[in-house]
Order: C-alpha cells, then structure tokens, then sequence
C-alpha cells in the first residue's frame, strides 16, 4: 500500500529560514550578525543564539592586530615576571637541583629501612644465641636443665641464622632494585640525549638536555615546604589579560560580592576591535543592587590594579547587570579627534550635532532641539571649547540667530562677534540685562506669534522646513557668576529673572540656553535655572560637590564623578545627554584658534548669502544691493568703484573723478549718464571744486557724499 500525499504550497518565510540553513554560506553576503561560533563556516548565523560568543571583529584583521599587541605586551610582561621569580626557591634552577635530589632520593628508595631493620635483627638475633650459650656452657647444672638450655641455645642459633639470611636477602633485594631505578633514571636521560644527538647532532643533544633539565625542574616544581609557583596575584594591570575567574576574584577583593558569591558573565571578557580595551557584560549574584558596584569604584579599580581612569562600569539594561570596560590604557590622553565640521558645509541645528567621542571611540551627537545646557568645570578643563562645538555648529547654520555673552570678559567669543545678532565681550552686566531684555521682549513674543500662526504652542523642524521664518537661536551665557558679582542686586535679580524665563518659555520657542560656569556652586548657577537645563557636561572638577552641582545630587557617590578626570584628560567631561540620560565620559571635539577662524569664515559666508547677518556686519555695498532697489544698486556699485581704487593700506578712494565712476558703472552693466550721476549723488559747491588727476584738473566726487546720499535716502550707514 502507498500514501499519497500532495504537494504542500510553498511558504516563503518557511523557505528563506531554510535556505539560510541548508544553502553554502559562502556564496551568501555576510548579515549584520555579530555573535558566531569561531570553529562554524564564518558567514554562518548563529540562529538559535546558543553557541559560544566570539565576536565578528576577531576574525579581521584589525582584530588579529589588536591581539597581537596585547599579546606582545603580555610576551614582555611574562618575562619580567619570569626573571623576578628566578632569585625566588620557585627559580627554575632551584626548580631543577630539587628535581635532581629527588630523583636520586627515588632511586635510593626506602629499602634502606628494611636492611637496617634486618641488620637490627641479625644483631638481636646473635645477642640472644650468645646468652644462650652462655647459660648452656656453665658447669654443675642438673640434667634436665642442661637439656633445656641446650635446646634454647640450638633454637637461639637457628634464630641467628634466619636473621644473617633474611639481612643478606634484603641487601641483594636492595641492590637489584636500586639498580633497576637507577638504569630507569639514566636511560630516562642518556636514550633522549643519545637519540637526540644521533639523529640531529648538537643541537639534538642540546634539546635533550634542555629536556631532561625541564623533567628534573617539574619532578622539583613543588618546594620542600609543599608550595607550589603560581600567578595568583595577577592583576589586570600586570597582565592585560582580563579572564573570567580574575573579575570575580575583583569583585569578591573589591567586597561587591562575597567571598563564595560569583559572578555570571553574558558575554565572555573581550578584547575591543580596535585593541584598547576588554568589555565584558554581567549580571552581580541576585539580591545586589547596581549601585553597589558603582559605588565601589575606586575599590574595583584597585582590585584590577588599573588607574580608576580606566575603568568604565555602566548600568546594564535591568538592575544588577554591569556592562564593564577596562581600557589598557589612560583614555583620552592622546591627540584630540579632528572635528567634523571642518568637513562640512553647512548644518541643520533641528538635526542632532556632533559633540564628541565616547570611552568606546563612538561619536556623541545631540539633538539640542527643546533643550539647554549647563557645561561646568575648573579654569581650562575645556568648557569653551565644549561650548564651541555647540556655537560652531550653530554658525553654519544660517538661520540660527545667536545671542552671546561671556561674564569672563575672555576672548572666548571674539571671533564670533561678526555674526552674533548681539554680545558682550566685556563681562558688562548692563549689556546682558540689555541682550536678556531684547530677547524676552522681541524674540520671544515674535516666536511666540509665529507659533500660533501656525496653530500650535511650539516652532518645529517641520514648521521650519516650510516656513523660512522659523529658525532656532542660541544664547550663551558663560560665567554667570561674574555677571552676578559686577551687578548691583536690583540687576542681578532682574537678570536672573529674565534668564529663567527665557529658558522656561524660550525652549518651546527653539531658544537654546547653554550656561557655562568655572565654579559650579548655587552662586554660580542659580539652582531655580540650573534645574531646568537638561543637557550636562561636567569637565574636571576639584570636589565631588561641585561634580554634582553639574550633574545633579547623588551623580559622584554612584560613580559618576568628575574629580576623577586627570588634568591630562583635557576637554573630557561627563556628558549627560538629557534628562534621565546614563552619564557617559565624552571627550569634546576641539578646534583651535585657525580650524575656528575657519569655520566661521565659511559661516559669515552662508549667512551672507542667505541676508542672516547681522546689521552692521555686512560691507554697506551689500545690505545696498540686498534693498533690490535700482538707485541701491547704483550707489552700490559706486561704492564698489572707491573701493577698487583703494590705497596701500586698503583704505577707499577719497575722491574720484566722474569720469572714472561713469566708466566703471557702464562696466557694471549700468548706463548713467553725468547729468543723472549729478541728480543722484547732489554735491555741495565746495564738492564741485576741480582736483587734479593725472595731470589735469577735473570734476569729481568725495566718497564721503556718496555715504551721505545712502544715508539720506535708504537710512544706511557703514
Ligand atoms: N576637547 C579637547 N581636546 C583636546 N584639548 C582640549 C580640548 N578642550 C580643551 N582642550 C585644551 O585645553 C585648553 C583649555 O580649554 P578651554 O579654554 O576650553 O578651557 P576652559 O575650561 O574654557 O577654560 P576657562 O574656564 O579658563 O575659559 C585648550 O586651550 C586646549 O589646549
């Protein structure tokens, strides 16, 4: 009998999980799966996720050069230790003089007892027949007795003579079997060393011996006292090498866990593709809360016998799992990274901007949209430059209006005063009440009623993307607390008031606050504002208090403190990128002084082409031209022609004849004729004076009253 059956539809889902199965890997392109087993075909997935972790990198070349620095590392490690050991009794040539004893003390063997025992007997033996014959030999015994001591006399002798037998046969046992071992012992040596030399010469005989040197230090591993060699007290710092047992042994030394508590590892302890650091994640024994570990940082650290510089224990994903990292080396001590926007043309500041890199070499980027900053820190941890990266960015885009003050009265924000709509360089209380006013009472309402024009409460990037007239704009306000030290208390409460306000109703409106301070105390950032600023950097600082005043109450004691950033870690901070964000140690971007002049050459471009800068800053020939006005244009371009004549120093023409400004306005493409110059640009008499020029004396025009004729019809001025 036959079952038919009949062909079953096809189920793509079904086949694709099939084909992944069944077909040659090879021919297949590589997923984005990161986790396979080393000794599967490499393109393989891991489907069902149970197979030993082993990362994709380790099998590049990058991986392959990242272990082989470790490992040289650890080559050069290990033999300073080895050296070290070598004036120890756990020396290998101690080792050997052991092994050597021991192997004769083997080959004596513990057959001496038994003769000295036999011997014992023989002598014991004799004793006994002498006394026997003595009693026998006497005179004048009865009979009887005389029988009796014959007998023990006869019986004392066979005695003897067993004894003599039983001592001989023991020396020869003894004899035989030394000799056994001993023949062992030496073919053990001699047959490797003669077939070494027979077969490979010298060198043969030399790897012989080298043999038997290594069987007699193993055969003396052990010292007298029982102990044996081992590297037990190798820490992380010694080695390089993080393992398994080692970070258990950490945590228990550390008093995170018990001394019988372990830990249990999800990934096993990796070294990073880039062969910087190992990563390991875990889980602490049930019932330890994540803190803890946190909290013991500076205990784990030494436990691994690294600088606490080096070690980074993040928060896993549910309580009580560590996502550990330890670097081999001081993290970001070498050459700063080379800042994105040198690269790049212009930026969309509703889009996130880059800010720096993280421990992990990944690039930290934040949406500032909806938000403000506090940057905190000791004179010259990198403050301003962090703040660069957020006001560089929001040069290079032109729509961003920006809004800055510096109470340190530093050089800080000069380069940026071309394009600022308003500043203060001097650490003028006055002028930022001024800019803080201006902002409140004009920004904000025109934002305001932008908003509900668009029927809603806040500006959005896609309000933004169809309305040109929305835009962000940034405010900084660096060093408050000298702002607040230079003002009489009426200004500084007003100041203060208007700040919070800005910053409370600003951010709906796209206005982004970011407060820098060298001295974070309540002084130098009123908590009621501080509170409210939601991205923070906390770059070195002298107390843990100050460490938190940045990053909010609690932040060091778990861990995250920012006195433990070195002076060398320049421009590294502890960066929280919003609220309830894990505080991660970020090194900023940094551009000196020409990358910065650079940048921002680019951003005066941009605005100028898109009519964003601020009055006063662009050349009065282009706000004239930007009026669309053909009396504009003329002006403009008589501007132009005062300019082209400039003196050595670049300074404009005084004075040009009308017949060289008639000449390079119909070179420009505009024909005015002298009388219609005369109409336009009216000169007094005393301008209608002849000059001379090259030569001859004629009719002309003073720069002065083509600046005058702008004036007066178009309210411009230089
Ligand atoms: N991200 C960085 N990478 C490398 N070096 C940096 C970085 N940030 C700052 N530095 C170095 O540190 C110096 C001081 O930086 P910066 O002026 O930003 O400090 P600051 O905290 O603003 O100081 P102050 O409070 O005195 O203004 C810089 O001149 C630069 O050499």
């Amino acid at each position: 009998m036959s079952i038919e059956t009949t062909p079953a539809t096809p189920d793509p889902n079904w086949e694709r999980f099939v084909a992944d199965l069944t077909t040659d890997p090879v021919d297949k392109p590589a997923g984005p799966v990161l986790q396979k087993t080393a000794d599967v075909p490499v393109n393989r997935p891991d489907l069902l996720g149970d197979m030993p972790l082993t990362p994709e990198w380790a099998r590049t070349s990058t991986g392959w050069r990242a272990r082989a620095a470790v490992g040289k590392v650890n080559s050069v490690r290990a033999f300073r230790r080895w050296v070290r050991r070598q004036n120890t009794e756990h020396g290998h040539t101690a080792q050997v003089f052991r092994g050597m004893r021991r192997t004769f003390l083997w080959i004596q063997g513990t057959e001496g007892v038994q003769i000295a025992t036999a011997r014992r007997e023989v002598q014991q033996a004799q004793a006994d027949y002498k006394t026997a014959k003595w009693g026998h030999d006497k005179r004048l015994v009865p009979g009887k007795e005389k029988d009796r001591r014959r007998a023990e006399m006869e019986k004392a002798f066979a005695g003897s003579v067993t004894a003599m037998t039983k001592y001989k046969s023991a020396r020869k046992d003894a004899r035989v079997r030394r000799g056994a071992r001993g023949t062992l012992a030496a073919a053990a040596v001699a047959v490797p060393e003669g077939a070494g030399i027979y077969l490979a010469g010298g060198t043969g005989g030399l790897i012989a011996t080298g043999a038997a040197l290594a069987a007699f230090a193993l055969i003396g591993r052990r010292t007298m006292g029982g102990e044996l060699y081992e590297d037990r007290d190798a820490k992380f710092g010694d080695t390089h090498t993080l393992t398994d047992t080692m970070l258990t042994h950490v945590y228990q030394n550390a008093r995170v866990i018990g001394t019988d508590d372990t830990l249990t590892l999800l990934t096993p302890c990796t070294l990073t593709a880039d062969g910087q650091a190992w990563e390991v994640v875990f889980d602490l024994p049930s019932g330890i809360p994540t803190k803890k570990a946190l909290t013991a940082k500076d205990a784990v650290a030494g436990a691994l016998g690294v600088a606490v510089q080096q070690l980074n224990q993040g928060r896993g994903d549910r309580e009580g799992r560590i996502r550990l990292r330890v670097s081999l080396h001081l993290p970001f001590t070498g050459a700063p990274a080379r800042g994105p926007l040198l690269d790049v043309e212009s930026i969309n500041l509703w889009q996130a901007i880059p800010m720096g890199i993280n421990l992990r070499g990944q690039a930290v980027s934040t949406e500032w949209v909806e938000r403000s900053g506090l940057f905190g820190g000791e004179p010259g941890a990198g403050k301003s430059a962090a703040a660069n990266d957020l006001l560089l960015a929001a040069s290079l885009d032109p729509t961003v209006p920006l809004y800055l003050c510096d109470g340190k009265a530093g050089a800080d924000i000069t380069p940026f005063e071309q394009i600022a709509t308003m500043y203060d360089t001097d650490g003028d209380p006055e002028r930022l009440l001024e800019i803080l006013e201006h902002i409140w009472t004009v920004e904000i309402p025109q934002r305001r009623a932008l908003a509900k024009e668009h029927g809603s409460r806040k500006l959005t990037a896609e309000m933004a993307a169809k309305d040109a007239r929305v835009n962000l704009a940034v405010l900084l306000v660096d060093e408050w607390s000298s702002y607040g030290a230079a003002a009489d208390r009426k200004v500084r409460e007003e100041m203060e008031r208007l700040l919070r306000l800005i910053v409370q109703q600003g951010r709906a409106l796209g206005i982004i606050t970011l407060c820098a301070t060298q001295k974070p105390d309540a002084d130098s950032v009123p908590s009621g504002i501080r509170d409210i600023l939601s991205i923070r950097w906390a770059m070195r600082c002298l107390t843990p208090q100050a460490s938190d005043t940045i990053l909010g109450q609690g932040y060091a004691a778990a861990g995250h403190n920012a006195q433990d950033i070195l002076k060398s870690q320049r421009g590294v901070g502890i960066y929280m990128d919003g609220e309830g964000a894990e505080p991660e140690l970020t090194r900023g971007y940094y551009y000196d002084d020409d990358e910065v002049a650079l940048i921002l050459e680019r951003a005066y471009e941009l605005r100028a082409k898109a009519w964003t800068l601020p009055a006063g800053s662009l050349p009065l020939a282009e706000r004239l031209r930007g009026l669309g006005d053909a009396q504009a244009d003329i002006l403009a371009a008589l501007l132009d022609a005062f300019d082209v004549r400039s003196d050595a120093d670049g300074a404009p023409a005084e004075w040009l004849p009308g017949a060289v400004l008639i000449e390079y306005l119909t070179a420009s493409g505009m024909d005015v004729s002298a009388d219609a110059l005369g109409r336009l640009v009216v000169r007094t008499d005393e301008d209608k004076v002849k000059r001379a020029w090259e030569g001859s004396r004629v009719f002309g025009y003073p720069r002065s009253r083509v600046i005058a004729t702008v004036r007066d019809r178009f309210e411009l001025g230089e």
